[in-house]
């Protein structure tokens, strides 16, 4: 069995308060500063963190005064302080530390609470906002503390990760007013997903916290453009305070915006499918040309269309034959119309163009970059956008790591042939696909069909697959019969 660190530390904190009482060992101070606001409007949350169960050694060194000078110059609201000691080598007294070195900030205590008394305790110490774990605790030991915490005039942080964690939320925000963070860190295995607070954010309310897994400044938009009012960053900031300004200011730059609604649909469609019929992955169809192929496309439950903007493609569309066929599917399927997507495989082309012009006007809800870079002024494009990575070995699929660097959380990954960019009907190797499904959630492309998406499936658990070239009579025309047989396969 994995080993269960949430639990370990839960253990080991017993055993600390029940050991050294509720301050474990450091003296009870009476409060001397006044209560911040916490995420009343749009703002970062940076961490003071020296390690974690994850990670190991962070910053280890770190100075918390120091430290906080840096996060209050790099333009940030609020300072979280991991007070937790066993496995994030952080204090109460950091807690002190910080409140003085940034009078400005409002702090969040971030332990793994048990107690209603530590509430008393973190407002003692100088908090403005107390972490409640909703996963650890009972709906009436939360709401007890979440109370506590109001009623002291500090705000109750609860975070959540799961469907019962949202639950006890709801209940709670009945009667106290809170924040809610959602943690896209699984405490249990460590495995970040970005696309868990995509799931929850319309069920968070306004003042939302995305928090974990955020690297980059373009991660920290991604928060901003899916709605987050706020973000968390803990390593990034810690390890590398020169660069806490950048993260500050790439999320204050964003804003929400319909690349974050792209994901956030996905994200959706992923938990309807999981609920619905778990295993089954979300299924895009491709190189569509005409009604007729997408609205049975549709009918059949293909979440996603797929339409081709490229000059060398036999199944190349354009921008009026697109906008009809669109047209139609909305007008059917009303907003449970599947996601449409231009691919484009040549910057500047007159086709590409075409494209964008369709995804600016809100026609395509998404561009995929098919073997080509996503251009850079595309940060604050008011569309989807991901790229399609056409493998050649397996070293490569190591390289994909690198895309999810840069705020967008998925890649698609097609099997690479020197004759053609794509719909080619050849597979990515099987090894190759082992290794990106251990590692990423899975989108694949290129040589699935009726016959192999069963073996697929179980083999590689992907998240999306994309067909196409299977599912015609000929190049650029579905044939209804393979697709119904596709569509009773995958299910
Ligand atoms: O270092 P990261 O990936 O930026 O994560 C920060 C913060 O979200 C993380 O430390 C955290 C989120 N929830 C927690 C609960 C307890 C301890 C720690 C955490």
């Amino acid at each position: 069995m994995a080993r269960d660190i949430l639990n370990e530390i839960i253990e080991k904190r017993k055993a600390d308060i029940a050991r050294l009482g509720i301050c474990f060992g450091f003296e009870r101070p009476t409060r001397k500063r006044p209560l911040h606001p916490f995420i009343e409007k749009a703002g970062t949350i940076l961490e003071v963190k020296r390690s974690s169960p994850s990670k190991g050694n962070i910053a280890m060194g770190l100075d918390p005064a120091e430290t906080a000078r840096i996060y209050a110059q790099a333009g940030t609201g609020a300072i979280s302080v991991l007070t937790e000691s066993h496995y994030f080598n952080g204090s109460l007294a950091d807690i002190l530390k910080v409140a003085e070195a940034a009078p400005d900030c409002a702090i969040l205590r971030k332990d793994f609470l048990l107690y209603p008394e530590e509430v008393d305790v973190a407002y003692d110490f100088g908090a403005d906002a107390v972490l409640l774990i909703a996963r650890i605790l009972s709906d009436e030991t939360l709401l007890q503390m979440a109370t506590r915490t109001a009623a002291l005039g500090m705000t109750p942080f609860v975070e959540v990760r799961t469907e019962d964690d949202l639950r006890k939320l709801k209940k709670i925000r009945a009667t106290v007013d809170c924040v809610a963070g959602v943690n896209s860190r699984d405490l249990k295995n460590f495995h970040i997903d970005s696309l868990i607070p995509a799931e929850f954010i319309d069920e968070l309310g306004e003042r939302a916290v995305f928090e974990s897994g955020i690297q980059t400044a373009k991660d920290a938009a991604f928060a901003r453009r899916l709605g987050f009012a706020g973000v968390l960053i803990g390593e990034a900031a810690a390890k590398n305070q020169p660069a806490a300004q950048k993260l500050v200011e790439g999320f204050l730059h964003a804003k929400p915006d319909g690349f974050g609604k792209f994901w956030k649909r996905i994200a959706q469609m992923r938990k309807s499918l999981r609920t619905r019929n778990p295993g089954q992955p979300i299924v895009k169809i491709c190189g569509i040309t005409n009604a007729d192929d997408a609205l049975l496309a549709a009918e059949l439950g293909a979440n996603l269309l797929g339409f081709v903007f490229s000059a060398q493609s036999p199944r190349k569309t354009n921008t009026a034959e697109a906008q009809d066929v669109i047209a139609q599917v909305k007008k059917q399927f009303g907003k449970d119309a599947p996601l449409c997507v231009g691919v484009v495989t040549e910057h500047e082309s007159p086709e590409a163009n075409e494209a964008l012009g369709l995804a600016n006007g809100g026609i395509l809800d998404a561009i995929q970059f098919h073997g080509c870079e996503i251009p850079a002024e595309l940060e604050s494009a008011d569309f989807g956008y991901y790229k399609a990575v056409r493998l050649k070995s397996s070293d490569e699929a190591q390289e994909l790591a690198n895309h999810f660097q840069h705020g967008i959380p998925r890649a698609l990954v097609d099997a690479y042939s020197p004759e053609a960019l794509g719909g080619t009907g050849k597979r990515i190797d099987g090894e190759t696909l082992q290794t990106l499904s251990s590692q990423t959630a899975l989108w694949m492309a290129g040589g699935i069909s009726a016959d192999n998406i069963q073996e697929i499936v179980k083999s590689f658990h992907p998240e999306l697959v994309d067909l196409s070239s299977a599912l015609e009579s000929f190049p650029g025309k579905k044939s209804a019969e393979k697709m119904r047989a596709f569509c009773r396969a995958v299910r």
